[in-house]
């Protein structure tokens, strides 16, 4: 299939988004690197605790929340919708956030910006709400997939007067049954989760169609809402279902970011060094730990320290060779993984497949066209399949690599950068949508801070 060449942003436009910043030469590696890395709060667990905080039924607290663009529109959502959000501690990278649930009130305007969390996540309590809520995002945001969610809110008695961004909503909303496809986005299915103790009849989803992505990203949404003391019965495969009742409030503290561990873990391959994560979970359910596996089967040595099972994590070291073996992946469950290791594929020995992701065309961009574009124009040989990628070993050379406002696409680029002279990353300042330190960070890493 001929990859279609996305066009490359020219920064979102909307209030709160980062402003285009000039071109980011990426560092090439000197030698291996050797470095500890710490990793800020998960985004996916940041902004799920938020909600169910700001859903709860008294005042609670959530630790070590991440501070970045997506956390940070996550806060002012709750904030609209009437929740009291307040900082009880904070460093550069992460915050202590003190959550004093309201009323959810009407008469909001959402900025989602280009976070699935915010667009998926915030819609189910707005319809709790005694009032229409309205919500928008940045350019891209408005091709992201939205109809799945706002038909199921629709069958839970809710009226939504569009399919995609911008819309609003008209509450109350009931709750009751619904099937959805979820082919598209998880987020769909923990979207309705998250809110669905509050309503009336809490809620029974069903899903039907292709499989549901990042299975992992709902076990989590299962995981914490029972831990809130939620109801959750997810014991027939495709069907969740949410007894209603009180959100109890808590004290919690959010794991580092796994999935913003790849590209730092990933440098101890290109480089043949040595990363190691400290305060890696023994049990998580976040994405990011079958990095573990994935980084194996590439050619590292991974190691995790469960050496004090009491504290309920480890150091995480990863130790490359330089060199570095294709692999044939299936990362459905871990979508999000899939920039990154398309980066250590384009520098592979031997060619790699990635299947399971065609969901990736919904994300920040359209992550598979992006990355063979991105890929090729340095001069590597990506080809789109209708699943997933395939990509050859051919040497690279310097150029431009395009962000496409992606995150994890800027990442992508300063890993191929490591061991390609001359690469720059237009837009880095993207980043900032989960990992707002990540130069300074990468910069450290490797010795030049
Ligand atoms: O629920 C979450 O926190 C997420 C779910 C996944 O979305 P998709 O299922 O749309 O891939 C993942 O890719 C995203 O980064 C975060
Ligand atoms: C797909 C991603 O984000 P979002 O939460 O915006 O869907 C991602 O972070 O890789």
């Amino acid at each position: 299939m001929p990859a279609t060449e996305p066009t490359p942003a020219s920064g979102p436009t909307t209030a709160g988004a980062p402003a285009p910043a000039a071109h980011w030469p990426a560092p090439t590696a000197k030698g291996p690197v050797s470095a500890s890395v710490t990793l800020p709060g998960s985004k996916s667990v940041t902004n799920r605790a938020l909600v169910l905080a700001a859903l709860a039924g008294g005042p609670g607290t959530v630790r070590r929340a991440l501070r970045s663009r997506d956390a940070d529109l996550m806060v002012a959502a709750l904030r609209a919708l009437g929740a009291r959000l307040e900082p009880a501690g904070e460093t550069a990278a992460s915050v202590d956030w003190q959550v004093t649930p309201g009323p959810i009130r009407g008469g909001a305007s959402i900025d989602a910006g280009l976070a699935g969390t915010v667009m998926r996540f915030v819609p189910p309590v707005a319809a709790l709400a005694d009032g229409p809520v309205s919500f928008d995002g940045d350019p891209h945001a408005r091709k992201r997939p939205m109809g799945p969610i706002l038909d199921g809110l629709r069958a839970l008695g809710a009226r939504v007067d569009n399919d995609a961004l911008p819309f609003t909503i008209h509450g109350p909303i009931t709750g009751g049954e619904v099937t959805i496809d979820a082919s598209g986005s998880s987020q769909f299915v923990s979207g309705l989760l998250l809110a669905a103790a509050r309503f009336d009849k809490g809620v029974t989803v069903r899903h039907s169609g292709p499989p549901v992505p990042s299975q992992p990203h709902i076990e989590m949404t299962v995981q914490m809402l029972r831990a809130v003391g939620v109801r959750v019965d997810d014991g027939e495969p495709d069907v969740w279902r949410v007894e209603p009742g009180p959100i109890a409030p808590r004290d919690l503290t959010v794991e580092p970011d796994l999935s913003n561990a790849a590209p730092f873990l990933a440098a101890a391959m290109v480089t043949g060094g040595t990363v190691t994560v400290p305060g890696w979970p023994h049990q998580t359910t976040q994405p990011g730990d079958a990095l573990r596996d994935l980084l194996t089967g590439m050619g590292a040595t991974v190691r995790l320290d469960t050496s004090d099972p009491a504290s309920g994590c480890g150091d995480l070291t990863v130790s490359g060779t330089g060199r570095i073996e294709g692999i044939d992946a299936d990362l459905r469950e871990v979508g999000e993984l899939t920039p990154t290791i398309a980066a250590l594929a384009a520098l592979a020995a031997s060619p790699s497949r990635i299947r399971g992701v065609a969901h990736l065309r919904g994300h920040e961009t359209d992550r598979l066209a992006a990355l063979v574009t991105e890929i090729n124009r340095l001069g590597g040989d990506a080809e789109e399949t209708d699943d997933g990628l395939v990509v050859r070993p051919r040497p690279l050379h310097g150029g431009l690599f395009h962000s496409y406002d992606d995150h994890r696409m800027a990442t992508a680029g300063a890993v191929i950068g490591l061991a390609v002279p001359g690469v720059e990353v237009e837009n880095i300042s993207t980043t900032g949508k989960t990992l707002p330190e990540f130069t300074g960070m990468w910069a450290a890493m490797l010795g030049t801070r």
